[in-house]
């Protein structure tokens, strides 16, 4: 996969390939956003053309007021990159996003981040926006193409009868209801991290220390069933969140029948565990 690293100065800056482009801010890349990808995906085979995403960072609220301001994500960008990759992206945008950026209009940025671009077809949600004060929307992005490329709006893709989407999956994990969050994401709300290290309070257990990227969206404070998982070895144990801000984890495990040799390692969160499953899994 290419990544371009976009802002005013480097739009120019490189070869375009006539392409599908995918549109968004994608954080989670969810169940209702991995529709999307594969719509374009599925497009761009068929049209030959090379599958592109473009993507914004940093979140727009930091930038402009809005009721949240969002800096802390369910996929920062570096595990939204791999998952992109996963997809089988073949070009990346990231779109700095600032203030002069957010002052470009609908038009403008059709002009120069999509015709720019020789984007030949665009796919984006029914409730996408862009330009100056998100003017624009799919109905305006049909206008705006002034057919110099076609348009597929997905539509809303729900979990009963709720959209599916990134604010819905923080408010999971802002009640610790992680067990849930498979329904949105398809799979279990996950970390990666560096093992730090580990100490053994005794014989039987270890408690391993993770150093996570601050800029995850953590879940609520206290302890989760979760799984470590390093290559092809898992190990069950119980996760403490200290705070939704802290960017170390505790894995507490029975002594594990593996050397813990490995440095990245990704944790699942499987359910919200008490304190009394925390006391009884440590004695
Ligand atoms: C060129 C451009 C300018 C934007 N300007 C604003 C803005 O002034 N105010 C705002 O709230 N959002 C602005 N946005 C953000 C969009 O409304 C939207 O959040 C973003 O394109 C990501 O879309 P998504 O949230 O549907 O993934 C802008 C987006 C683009 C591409
Ligand atoms: N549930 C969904 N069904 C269809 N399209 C979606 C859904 N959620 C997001 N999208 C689309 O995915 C792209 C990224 O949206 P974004 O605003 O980042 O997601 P969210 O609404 O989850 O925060 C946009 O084009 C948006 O319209």
């Amino acid at each position: 996969m290419e990544i371009y690293h976009l802002n005013e100065k480097t739009m120019n800056l490189h070869n375009v390939t006539s392409c599908v482009l995918a549109l968004g801010f994608f954080d989670g890349v969810h169940k209702g956003h991995r529709r999307l990808l594969e719509t374009a995906k599925r497009m761009a085979t068929e049209k030959n053309l090379t599958f592109s995403v473009m993507t914004f960072f940093p979140h727009p609220s930091q930038c402009i007021p809005h009721a949240q301001t969002i800096d802390k994500y369910i996929t920062p960008l570096p595990m939204k990159i791999e998952i992109f990759k996963r997809l089988g992206v073949e070009k990346l945008y990231i779109v700095q996003f600032n203030l002069q950026f957010s002052r470009i209009t609908h038009t403008q940025f059709v002009e120069r981040y999509i015709v720019g671009l020789a984007c030949a077809h665009v796919v984006a949600g029914f409730d996408f926006t862009y330009g100056f004060k998100g003017k624009g929307n799919m109905k305006q992005l049909e206008q705006d193409s002034d057919g110099r490329f076609s348009v597929t709006t997905v539509e809303k893709y729900e979990h009963h009868h709720h959209k599916i989407s990134s604010t819905a999956i923080r408010h999971l994990l802002q009640s610790g209801d992680v067990q849930t969050i498979p329904n949105y994401l398809a799979a279990y709300y996950s970390v990666r991290g560096k093992l730090c290290y580990h100490y053994r309070p005794d014989a039987s257990e270890f408690v391993l220390c993770i150093q996570i990227d601050p800029t995850y969206f953590l879940p609520k404070t206290g302890l989760y069933h979760a799984a470590l998982v390093m290559d092809s070895d898992e190990l069950s144990g119980l996760l403490e969140v200290s705070n939704p801000s802290t960017s170390t984890l505790k894995f507490f495990v029975k002594k594990p029948q593996l050397a813990l040799t490995y440095e990245e390692v990704t944790i699942h969160f499987l359910s919200y565990a008490d304190d009394i499953a925390f006391e009884q899994a440590a004695t």
